[in-house]
């Protein structure tokens, strides 16, 4: 099977100065896959690079196994990036999602409204669907646009820190969806949980400059100490998780 994603030798950074070096990943079709790092280790800017956003100094970008490249890729960036104080419905942001696809003159079709209920019926929110995206409650907004990233079915979909702004009641909730909808859909996702998506994704690579890929998702403190991505346990109201440190 081609994979759907494929970096050979990506080096790519700011002002003439590489963030990331001589990266090599492949994901498949059902990769779950966690990018951890430390702070500044070049985590977002890997996205950027693979949609299309930063050029690259070095190496290829391929999409073998999307058809459809860059339009194939779903994406939820960190803090939902989109001005929740526009005028604009629920339903609306999620359909949105479907513009890259759509002619100027094209008109959501029935079966496209259909599936974006059918998404805020999953994530909770069907209640919300005619009401303005500004009322809702920064968790509630994060899974509008998780669900807007899913409209257009995407055969990879890439996450930057879902977990910032769901309130914790949905954090679980959030991680069983995605593991749901990984059986049709690979998923890429950043997070510094490293405590919580250990449980959740099936492979790790941590990002600190370069990039090194483990093909399962157990975590020790002696692989990321080796890999210079030393953990602490801290804990967020009662459960202590660990988490990457910055490093020195
Ligand atoms: N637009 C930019 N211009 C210049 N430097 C940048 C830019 N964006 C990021 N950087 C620098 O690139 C480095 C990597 O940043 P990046 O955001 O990729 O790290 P990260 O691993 O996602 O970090 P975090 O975990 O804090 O989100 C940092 O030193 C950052 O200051």
């Amino acid at each position: 099977m081609k994979p759907l994603l494929k970096l050979s030798g990506v080096s790519a950074g700011y002002n003439g100065d590489d963030v990331i070096r001589d990266v090599n990943l492949e994901v498949h079709a059902h990769d779950f896959l966690a990018i951890i790092g430390p702070n500044g280790g070049g985590k977002t800017t890997l996205l950027k690079v693979i949609l299309g956003l930063l050029p690259i100094r070095t190496g290829a970008i391929e999409f073998p196994g999307l058809p459809a490249g860059l339009k194939s890729i779903g994406y939820l960036p960190q803090g939902g990036a989109f001005d929740a104080s526009f005028p604009i419905s629920v339903l609306d942001v999620v359909l949105s999602g479907l513009m890259g696809q759509m002619k100027l003159w094209q008109r959501v079709t029935k079966a496209q409204r259909q599936s974006a209920l059918a998404l805020l019926e999953r994530t909770g929110l069907l209640p919300f669907a005619a009401n303005p995206i500004g009322e809702l409650s920064g968790g509630q907004k994060q899974r509008v646009f998780l669900c807007r990233a899913l409209i257009h079915q995407p055969g990879l979909l890439i996450l930057d820190e879902p977990n910032t702004y769901v309130d914790k009641g949905f954090e679980g909730e959030l991680y069983r969806i995605l593991q749901e909808l990984n059986r049709s859909v690979a998923i890429m996702l950043v997070s510094h949980d490293v405590g919580t998506i250990s449980s959740v994704v099936k492979t790790i690579a941590c990002v600190n400059g370069r990039l090194h890929y483990h093909p399962s998702n157990k975590i020790s403190s002696e692989m990321l100490t080796y890999y210079n991505c030393p953990v602490e346990l801290i804990a967020h109201g009662t459960i202590p998780h660990r988490v990457l440190k910055n490093h020195s």
